[in-house]
């Protein structure tokens, strides 16, 4: 799997050489490439906004400098199997089944957009071309779209096969987690008394029907108490 991110702020994605996404790469099962938009202007001060057609607050950014990045990094030919990811707080809420989705993708080009965000027509000519997806993290603000392609990045390349060095443990997460649509449990580790704080016993019990049992009741617990939301989908098990 290739990642390509475009942004003003290119340096965003270092730490991607530090994470387990920078082992991926070193197993040569991820190539990352970070690129400065900013490298596709023509003027002395490098301008890659200006002021909104129409009226209205803030900048928005100029659409050529990212066709000319398009152009470089992925090319004029259309390619369905290239995904283009914009982060906007218009986008449709990212989800672990999106993750999924995008995990079995060979080509991922996250455009990073920053101020107001990006002339319409690049998403549009984006959209001609290659798979577009325009995706929100989440119901608050963010500055800009670079925190969002590391999140999703940091979600999707977790699931590409021969990433997770255990994966047991990611059956085992995407069961617990997705099992009838859940919140997980609350976990535990040694030592079993921690400054009066115990392990729950039953956890230390050795029996696997009444461990299953509690930690079904404390998903159910936990949902109907943080996420309603979820206690009626058809997937919850719960009503
Ligand atoms: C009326 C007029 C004054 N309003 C002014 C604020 N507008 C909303 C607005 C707010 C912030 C930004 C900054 N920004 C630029 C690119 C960009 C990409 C993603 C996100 C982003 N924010 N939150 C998420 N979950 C995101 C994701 N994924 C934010 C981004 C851009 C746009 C709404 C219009």
């Amino acid at each position: 799997m290739r990642l390509d991110y475009l942004s003003i702020f290119p340096a965003y994605f270092d730490v991607l050489d530090i994470s387990l996404v920078g082992k991926a790469a070193i197993n040569g099962l991820v190539e990352i490439h970070a690129h400065d938009l900013r490298d596709w202007t023509h003027d002395r001060h490098r301008t890659v906004d200006d002021t909104p057609c129409g009226g209205g607050a803030g900048m928005v950014m100029k659409p050529d400098p990212w066709g000319e990045a398009f152009d470089e990094i992925i090319g004029t030919e259309s390619d369905p199997s290239v995904h283009v990811i914009f982060p906007a707080p218009s986008g449709t809420p990212f989800t672990q089944s999106a993750a999924a989705e995008l995990s079995s993708a060979q080509r991922i080009v996250f455009c990073c957009g920053r101020y107001e965000g990006i002339d319409h027509r690049v998403i549009d000519y984006a959209r001609s071309m290659w798979t577009v997806h325009e995706v929100s993290l989440g119901d608050y603000v963010l500055n800009g779209g670079e925190v969002a392609a590391l999140a999703i990045t940091e979600a999707v390349v977790r699931l590409v096969p021969g990433f997770m060095g255990n994966p047991e443990s990611l059956a085992e997460e995407s069961f617990s987690a997705g099992q009838d649509g859940l919140l997980e449990y609350p976990l535990f580790t040694r030592p079993v008394s921690w400054r009066g704080l115990d392990v729950p016993e039953v956890l230390m019990s050795g029996h696997h029907g009444r461990i299953a049992s509690w930690r079904r009741d404390e998903s159910v617990r936990l949902t109907r108490e943080r996420r309603p939301d979820l206690t009626d989908s058809d997937s919850s098990g719960i009503h």
